[in-house]
């Protein structure tokens, strides 16, 4: 059996959920303690059992485990935690996370960001790094993985450009998805975001290097109560976050912390990607043509109504999930069928030269 504290541990983000699924581990060892991982670095990690924090070392055979599994464990993931006479902290089970926000890596490998998180706040400055379809793509990977996104708007407080970029994310975006303008820096973002803040609640901070997620961090947990960032300067007194670390906040909810994220693969099926963008999705049932495709078609109540630049992402993304889901023998199909269409397209051409 293992220990579950839940009082102390809902300080970490516990709920009766997770804590189910804790009572479940039928591990070997005796003194299993429940703990989270409240740091990464690579294969390294914090963990902290609610009274303090330890360094940890994961079983090998876990990690053999992980691995064959294609689950590493990271940031956020709750697991069993042994003490050994030496006083060294070993990570012996992990609980099967509830919800896990991860990416596909170039080399087509599932990425896991973040375990076990309730709510993503989605940070974008309101400077250059604006960019709505980047925001989209954002949402649409948080939401294929069952995690509520957040649009948090930093620096409107010396974005000359803030009024009409907050009026476009507005005019551009579902009423599903909350849109928050805030200056990173000042105490009203605490009030702004105290909806998502309560104990038990879990939030991530997903954003390009430099959107306002350290600042935020900040502002939102007491400095005095991070559980530790890693962050190291650059050379030129420039700080940046390099490792992930979960803070606690005064008003009871956790956060995480992420390195700066730019470009990424959503880990999803076109399917799940669809069902990302509710309003596309709920006003293609106002179509004349139920097999509308939302390109010119008379009736469509997509085109009517959706942001132009909107549908063109959402149609990218659809291509982009739809190339993923082929087959290795599907795809080679098809480049064939490109590279006779392109010798064809020269020919044409050569034949219209001469
Ligand atoms: N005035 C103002 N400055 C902000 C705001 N948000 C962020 N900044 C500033 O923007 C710079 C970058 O912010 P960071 O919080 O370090 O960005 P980050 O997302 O943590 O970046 P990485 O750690 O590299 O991922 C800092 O100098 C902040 O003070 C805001 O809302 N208003
Ligand atoms: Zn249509």
């Amino acid at each position: 059996m293992i220990d579950i504290e839940f009082e102390t541990l809902q300080a970490l983000g516990l709920t009766p959920a997770i804590a189910t699924r804790a009572a479940q581990l039928t591990g070997p060892a005796p003194d299993m303690r429940l703990a989270r991982v409240t740091e990464s670095q690579r294969d390294r990690f914090t963990l902290h059992d609610g009274r303090a924090e330890h360094p940890a070392r994961t079983l090998p055979r876990l990690v053999q485990q992980l691995q064959a599994t294609a689950q590493p464990l990271t940031i956020g993931d709750w697991v069993a935690m042994q003490v050994d006479v030496h006083g060294q902290a070993w990570i012996v089970e992990r609980v099967e996370p509830l919800t896990q926000i991860a990416r596909r890596a170039n080399d087509g490998r599932r990425q896991p960001l973040a375990s076990n998180v309730d709510a993503a706040l989605l940070v974008m400055g309101l400077d250059a790094d604006f960019n709505a379809r980047r925001m989209e793509r954002y949402i649409a990977m948080v939401r294929a993985c069952g995690v509520a996104p957040v649009v948090v708007l930093t620096k409107r407080d010396i974005a000359p450009d803030a009024p009409a970029r907050i009026a476009q994310m507005y005019a551009r975006l579902p009423a599903t998805v909350p849109v928050l303008p805030v200056n990173a820096l000042s105490r009203q973002t605490c009030t702004d975001l105290g909806p998502w803040l309560h104990a038990g609640q879990t939030l991530v901070l997903l954003g390009s290097s430099g959107a306002g997620k350290s600042t935020l961090i900040n502002t939102l947990a007491n400095a005095g109560q991070s559980t530790g960032a890693v962050r190291t300067s650059d050379g030129r007194g420039r700080h940046t976050t390099t490792a992930r670390s979960l803070h606690r906040c005064p008003q009871g909810g956790c956060i995480i912390d992420t390195p700066g994220l730019r470009t990424f693969r959503p880990d999803a099926d076109a399917r799940t990607l669809a069902a990302s963008f509710d309003d596309v999705q709920s006003l293609a049932q106002q179509c004349r043509f139920r097999d509308c495709r939302h390109e010119g078609e008379p009736g469509c109540a997509v085109l009517a109504q959706v942001d132009g630049d909107r549908l063109d992402n959402y149609k990218k993304l659809m291509r982009d999930a739809q190339r993923g889901e082929l087959t290795a023998l599907e795809r080679i199909e098809l480049r064939g069928k490109w590279k006779s269409i392109g010798k064809a397209g020269s020919r044409r051409a050569l034949e219209k030269k001469g």
